[in-house]
């Protein structure tokens, strides 16, 4: 039997400052099983980068334990990339030396390697602008270019935290579909927080909605098959989609609802 990519087991964390405690996530638990897209909404504040940190291996955990693959997270094992909301691509850096960069530091740099990467920017349309720097591109196309950097490294589960919430409606809706087809091509695992309910709905196999204060899951809806098979962008056409919509979002509405007598 296949192992989960991620198993989180009883995760609780609680933030420490000079002025108060704030106990973040509360016993989480939660199994990403290989090749599955899942989704983290929930009201802000309610752990959802804290918890992508955790499965990044970027944060321990206060309590519970973190299993990539069956085994133990430990520092420098990690099989995760990390995508985030702003591309943070190095300014004087090309774009091919932008999306080589995670190579570079892992000391992975070899003829083969660097032409896949060449060959995923083409695949993305990114072809003519190796040579360019990162000021001379829209914000769609820097962002695909930190995909190729994080596909770059072949992780086998990418951890995306909003990645397309900076980006224009229609340049969202593409660059969905993209990454979708790209991860779905090459069988990876992904995570996804994002605050677009129709987003998390239209690219998911999983919409996990967390509670907040302290942050737990509190339902998790599975996407039925003619939705999840459908690409994003035509997958908010089919039957079913506005119920469930509906329905995740009185989810949120009643966990705004609890927080907020
Ligand atoms: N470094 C930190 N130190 C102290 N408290 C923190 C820290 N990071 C987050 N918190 C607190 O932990 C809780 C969860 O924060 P987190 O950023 O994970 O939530 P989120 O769901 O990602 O929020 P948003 O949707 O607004 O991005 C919040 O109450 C936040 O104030």
């Amino acid at each position: 039997m296949t192992k989960p990519v991620i198993e989180l087991r009883a995760i609780s964390h609680v933030y420490v400052t000079d002025r108060e405690a704030t106990l973040a996530l509360q016993d989480i638990n939660l199994k990403v099983e290989p090749g599955e897209f899942v989704s983290l909404v929930g009201p802000s504040g309610c752990g959802k980068t804290t918890l992508l940190s955790v499965m990044a291996g970027l944060l321990k955990p206060s309590t519970g334990e973190v299993l990539q693959d069956g085994k133990p997270l430990k520092a420098g094992s990690n099989k995760a990339g990390y995508m985030l909301q702003h591309d943070y691509l190095f300014p004087w850096r090309t774009i091919l030396d932008n999306a080589l960069i995670g190579l570079e530091l892992t000391k992975q740099l070899t003829k083969e390697r660097i032409q896949k990467v060449k060959d995923l920017l083409d695949g993305m349309g990114l072809g003519g602008t190796w040579d360019l720097y990162p000021s001379q591109l829209s914000g769609g196309m820097r962002q695909r270019v930190a995909l190729v950097r994080t596909l770059a490294t072949d992780p086998e589960v990418l951890l995306l935290d909003e990645p397309f919430s900076a980006l224009d409606y229609q340049t969202k809706l593409q660059l969905e579909d993209l990454i979708v087809d790209t991860l779905r091509e090459r069988k990876k695992t992904a995570v996804l927080v994002t605050h677009d309910l129709s987003e998390a709905i239209a690219v998911s196999d999983r919409v996990i909605v967390l509670a907040a204060h302290p942050g737990r899951i509190r339902t998790t809806f599975e996407i039925p098959k003619e939705i999840r098979e459908t690409a994003p962008f035509y997958a908010r056409d089919q039957e079913g989609f506005a119920e469930l919509f509906h329905q995740v979002w009185k989810e949120l509405e009643a966990e705004k609802e609890e927080v907020q007598p």
